[in-house]
């Protein structure tokens, strides 16, 4: 799905007005309409006192148009303006009017001494600024603002919370709970700075043309399951493990061979035929007795890894994870970097030796994926002001030593050359001890089974991350473990190709 900025958010209801000739009001209504369902879904007791708090923009009229279905619902709702300024838009004062005809309590806020009391109220509703924002917000709609983020109460915000810039860094905005997002996601939605605005989102589709979002032109994609099962291979009737693709995980040292176990499960669940592991000799006892299908290639050193050689011909490698940073194990390192030329997925102590030496950065195959957790990134490119300028300098070094960044978080960034693709796949539950290590295990079996890197890193990404959806009502996210992850690789692929849950 086409992540857009608010100028063409902007076009694209214009366009949708005109390709499907309907009127701008008919479309707010759609928008209203959808919000309400969304709402009415979650929010199901009527007796809960709801305050709408409108600007004088369409996101405002959006907020009137809510306040007047719920109000037929039979929700006590109450309704205001925050006249921020008097150049009401046409539909909005068109809502205004109506909602007064239609007898809902209402009330014009202009003035600090006019904001009603939070406290009497159990949900608020923010519709004061939408894609609109074209400043930062001063004046009447400020303190109303301050005094919403105190107020302690659920806040839901319509389309984006008011203040919050679709597309730059904000300091100020609505604090919401939920927002409740027209159609098009927009980058701000997902970026951990945002997140105190922002609460969880919901993208709720509300009939914009088809044709005119297909006319914008983006490079930033919000990952979708349908792109996801495009991407995956099908499975032959005459496959068997020599044409599925072996990979080698190297990594692990004493006290860190459980990283390796992990990602070797995970490959081979993920579906390579074959995996070997690559670790210290204290690690061979431990896959073997852990996880007998996969072969174990030992390191002449009992407790890191000192040289990394084999004579298995892996299709992909994943490396780096429980691995360390010794002397030697840097050394092997990079001895390996200077003869692999196979597709590679580098974690975790991988990454914090190339931050070490940046020089050996160049000795990586194009398109090797990198999956830094945002210290590991700073290591690697140093620190950032704000997350506009992290992806900046994120993708100016991807695209310097053409390779594939994924900015591991709750919503994982994947900069693959010029394009940006967000995965909102995943819950806290996987706020985990190995997680990572997983997801090295997932993506290095998707590059052995010879996907495209860019499309093992958003497939791997994705993947990993519906596991934990899955299992929201089975496993407590408290209480999920990265085992959890491997075991429901399969109920992911199930749910990706036919929307179905393997109990
Ligand atoms: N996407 C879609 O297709 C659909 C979108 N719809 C809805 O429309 C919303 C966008 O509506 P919108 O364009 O009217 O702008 P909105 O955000 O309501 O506010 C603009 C007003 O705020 C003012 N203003 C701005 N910044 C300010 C500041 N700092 N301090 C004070 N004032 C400030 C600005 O004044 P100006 O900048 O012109 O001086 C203007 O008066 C969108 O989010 C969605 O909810 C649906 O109805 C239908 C389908
Ligand atoms: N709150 C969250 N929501 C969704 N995904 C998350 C969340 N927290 C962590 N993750 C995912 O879990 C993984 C954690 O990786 P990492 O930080 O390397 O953990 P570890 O070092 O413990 O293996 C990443 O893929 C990340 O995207
Ligand atoms: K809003």
């Amino acid at each position: 799905m086409k992540i857009l900025s608010a100028g063409q958010i902007r076009e694209i209801d214009a366009k949708t007005i005109h390709y499907e000739g309907i009127s701008s009001l008919e479309l707010m209504k759609h928008a209203a309409g959808a919000f309400y369902d969304w709402f009415t879904k979650k929010y199901t007791d009527k007796n809960d006192a709801i305050l709408i708090l409108s600007g004088v923009g369409n996101n405002g009229g959006d907020g009137l148009m809510v306040a007047r279905l719920l109000h037929k619902a039979g929700y006590r709702v109450q309704a205001c303006v925050v006249e921020y300024s008097e150049n009401y838009t046409e539909d909005c004062a068109h809502n205004v009017r109506r909602v007064k005809a239609e007898n809902i309590p209402f009330k014009r806020i202009t003035k600090e001494k006019e904001i009603p009391n939070f406290s009497e109220y159990d949900i608020l509703i923010d519709a004061l600024f939408g894609t609109g924002l074209s400043r930062e917000i001063t004046g009447i709609a400020a303190e109303v603002i301050k005094k919403m983020n105190e107020s302690g109460k659920t806040i839901v915000s319509i389309d984006v919370p008011g203040g919050l810039f679709p597309d730059k860094k904000t300091t100020f905005a609505v604090e919401a709970d939920e927002t409740v997002t027209f159609q098009i996601p927009k980058l701000a939605l997902y970026l951990p700075d945002n997140y105190r605005f922002v609460g969880n989102v919901t993208i709720v589709n509300i009939g914009l043309s088809e044709k005119a979002i297909a006319e914008a032109s983006t490079n930033r994609y919000l990952i979708e399951k349908k792109d996801i099962r495009e991407l995956l291979k099908p499975l032959s009737k005459f496959a068997h493990k020599g044409t599925q693709g072996h990979a080698l995980i190297i990594g692990g040292s004493l006290g860190k061979t459980g990283t390796v176990c992990l990602a070797s499960k995970a490959a081979l669940k993920t579906g390579c035929g074959l995996v070997s592991a690559y670790l210290p000799k204290c690690g061979t006892p431990v896959i073997q007795t852990h996880f007998p299908e996969a072969m174990a290639i030992e390191d002449d050193n009992s407790a890191f890894i000192t040289h990394i050689d084999y004579d298995i011909s892996p299709n992909a490698i994943g490396i780096g994870i429980g691995m360390g940073k010794r002397e030697e194990t840097q050394h092997a390192f990079y001895r390996f970097l200077q003869k692999n030329a196979l597709p590679m997925v580098i974690d975790a102590d991988g990454l914090n030796i190339l931050s070490l030496h940046p020089e050996w950065l160049d000795l990586l195959p194009p398109k090797t994926i990198l999956t830094p957790h945002p210290k590991e990134l700073s290591r690697l490119i140093g620190e950032w002001s704000d997350d506009y300028e992290k992806i900046e300098k994120a993708t100016a070094f991807a695209q310097k030593y053409r390779l594939i960044v994924i900015i591991k978080g709750a919503y994982s960034l994947i900069i693959d050359s010029d394009n940006l693709y967000v995965n909102d796949s995943g819950t806290p539950a996987l706020a985990t001890a190995g997680s990572g290590d997983v997801l090295t295990g997932i993506i290095a079996s998707l590059l052995a089974q010879g996907y495209e890197p860019g499309h093992a890193a958003r497939v791997g990404v994705y993947l990993h991350g519906l596991t934990a959806n899955l299992t929201q009502q089975t496993i407590h996210p408290r209480s999920f473990v990265a085992s959890d992850i491997i075991d429901n690789i399969g109920n992911a692929y199930f749910t990706i190709e036919n929307g179905m849950i393997k109990k």
